[in-house]
């Protein structure tokens, strides 16, 4: 079960990511989940940004990925166990016999991973489906009872993938990212239109600091069924932290009658 009944502490860890270098960026991560888990508040639930183990190499991903999530699920999952947390894993580049695949692991507080999820929507402004594989089903699961759904990064422009998640039961999406500037507009449009339209939570983790030319701004936000923004990350490597209470999804929900009044009919 969550905290107390339906309450969950969510920690976001806003990390840089070394590009091309998985070494640093796991010893970066574990530093920032023991940090996380030292908190009074202990986290019920973890998230890290999109493709945090090797940045986006994609030139050289085939070396670098990791060989069946094999590395990653080692460190997450004995993570989950011995803190008993939750771990929606950011999103690792991993492969999969001679294909990558941009892929989000959640773990339970047993360490059991009961989820995975591999991007479906391929950014190509960014040349990934020149090098990655796009996923094959959509990210809906369950942690402490809690229904749940995940996207990435880019998944977020496309309003029927929440929607969907959000008729399949889901009461809070999770989305792990790499969204670069100019366009910090977008992200905090966005991440709030799906929260508004879908009346869940929407806990997002963005990365932070440079590769190459491209600057991530960081802004990892927690933003309530109702809109409003909970929690917001700086431009710098930290954590985020914040409390929710899951009933505020009926709330909302009973207040404005948006999937009831729905015209699947018509459109
Ligand atoms: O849609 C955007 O503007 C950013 C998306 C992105 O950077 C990604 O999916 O990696």
């Amino acid at each position: 079960m969550a905290n107390k009944a339906n309450q969950w502490n969510i920690a976001l860890l806003q990390m840089d990511i070394a590009i091309g270098e998985p070494d640093l960026n796991y010893a970066v991560l574990e530093g920032l989940l023991e940090q996380a888990i030292k908190a009074e508040a202990k986290p019920d639930v973890v998230m890290f940004p999109e493709m945090w183990n090797t940045g986006y190499a994609l030139d050289r991903i085939h070396e670098l990925a990791d060989v069946d999530g094999e590395r990653t699920h080692a460190l997450l999952s004995s993570f989950a166990r011995e803190h008993g947390v939750n771990v929606i894993g950011g999103s690792i580049a991993e492969k999969k016999g001679d294909q990558i695949f941009n892929t989000i692991y959640v773990y339970n507080r047993e360490g059991i991973k009961v989820a995975e999820y591999s991007k479906i929507h391929l950014f190509r402004l960014m040349e990934e489906e020149k090098y990655l594989q796009e996923g094959s089903h959509i990210g809906q699961f369950e942690l402490d009872g809690i229904p749940c759904g995940m996207m990435i990064c880019y998944d977020i422009r496309f309003p029927e993938l929440s929607r969907k998640l959000a008729l399949g039961g889901a009461q809070i999406l999770f989305v792990p990212a790499e969204w670069p500037n100019p366009r910090l507009h977008h992200w905090r449009t966005l991440l709030m239109a799906r929260a508004i339209e879908n009346q869940m939570f929407v806990m997002s983790c963005n990365r932070v600091g440079t590769s190459g030319t491209t600057e991530f701004f960081g802004h990892s936000m927690a933003i309530d069924p109702w809109g409003e923004i909970i929690a917001e990350g700086t431009e710098a490597e930290q954590i985020i932290r914040t409390q929710i209470d899951l009933e505020l999804v009926q709330q909302v929900r009973s207040r404005i009658a948006v999937f009831e009044d729905r015209r699947p009919s018509l459109y």
